[in-house]
């Protein structure tokens, strides 16, 4: 497969480029429903085909996405406003926090509930990618959501010794900033609204916000190292009546490598749909 990215200059954005690409590319992983693509290597794979997974199907997701319509356009602009508040409220508290303390020390306490809601409940990302109401990777979804879940749930919840770490913040003020843009573009998106401010936002922040983020989830996991090893804690220890054994302090040394292959993958596709969404480019994937 070789690569051939054009300059569209159709100027028409994400959507634009989709009318204007070719047919979709075969997928190296089949999908699991009509609107979900499943890999992160391509950006028209993951959003131009609208949804449309095997090769020589029609493009079944603008048609599923129009018989849905007004029911997911419905829930996605609750659920957007919804995400979009939660995020604000916790920034709110962040700053209010902050501003009362002046520490971070505490900080993560006091804001752990909100924090936790919010997350876990954008598991229904993936739900949406699966249903086909929104174009998204599932795989680039499960990868962005299964992280964050893994950090709010089996890091910070679960290792109270790190909850004060500067690098618990550094992800949070990431992730909220990340969080009130992304929600509101699609928000505004779905309302036909879109202020190009938003848009410009969407597709620039990432590109500090992403390593940003990353960082402090590296070092908050590397903080926590010390704690697992001591206290084995999620380990199972051999001899067992079920013969297995697991090593949560192994399992999160495997986490931190495997940033290395996802991230960079996470991070192009960003940029690939920053130079489709701002600069109205298409990107060809073409058999040699
Ligand atoms: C068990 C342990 C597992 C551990 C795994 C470890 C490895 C992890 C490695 C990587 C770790 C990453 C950690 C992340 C950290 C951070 O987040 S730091 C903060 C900065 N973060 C970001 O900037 C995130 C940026 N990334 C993304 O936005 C994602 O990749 C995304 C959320 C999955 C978005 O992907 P993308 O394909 O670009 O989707 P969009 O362009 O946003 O959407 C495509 C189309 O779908 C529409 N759409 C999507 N969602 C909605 C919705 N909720 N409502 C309405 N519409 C939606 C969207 O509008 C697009 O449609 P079109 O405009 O018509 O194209």
């Amino acid at each position: 497969m070789g690569r051939l990215t054009e300059a569209a200059a159709a100027g028409g954005g994400a959507s634009a480029a989709r009318s204007a690409g070719p047919p979709p590319t075969p997928l190296p992983l089949s999908s699991t429903s009509p609107g979900c693509t499943a890999t992160m290597a391509s950006s028209e794979e993951d959003g131009a085909n609208g949804g449309a997974s095997e090769a020589g199907e029609e493009r079944e997701a603008p048609g599923k996405r129009r018989r849905l319509g007004l029911l997911a356009t419905v829930w996605l602009t609750f659920y957007n406003i919804a995400m979009t508040a939660g995020w604000l409220v916790l920034a709110i508290a962040m700053v209010r926090f902050y501003m009362e303390k002046g520490t971070h020390k505490g900080l993560y306490k006091s804001i752990q509930k909100t924090l936790k809601f919010f997350q876990t409940f954008a598991l229904l990302e993936i739900v949406h990618c699966l249903i086909g109401i929104v174009p998204t990777s599932v795989i680039v979804a499960g990868v962005q959501v299964s992280s964050r879940i893994f950090m709010v749930w089996l890091i910070t919840h679960s290792i109270k010794p790190i909850q004060n770490e500067e690098s618990v913040v550094l992800f949070l003020v990431a992730w909220t900033v990340t969080e009130i843009t992304r929600y509101s573009f699609y928000t505004f998106s779905l309302l036909d609204h879109l202020p190009y401010f938003i848009k410009w936002a969407r597709y620039n922040f990432f590109i500090i916000l992403y390593p940003v983020g990353v960082a402090g989830e590296l070092l908050t996991i590397y903080a926590a190292l010390p704690y697992v090893k001591k206290t084995g804690m999620f380990s199972i220890r051999l001899p067992n009546k079920y013969n297995v054994s697991f090593d949560y302090y192994y399992f999160l040394l495997i986490t931190m490598a495997s940033y290395i292959p996802l991230f960079p993958q996470l991070y192009f596709h960003m940029l690939r749909q920053r130079r489709k969404v701002l600069h109205g480019e298409v990107i060809v994937e073409k058999d040699d």
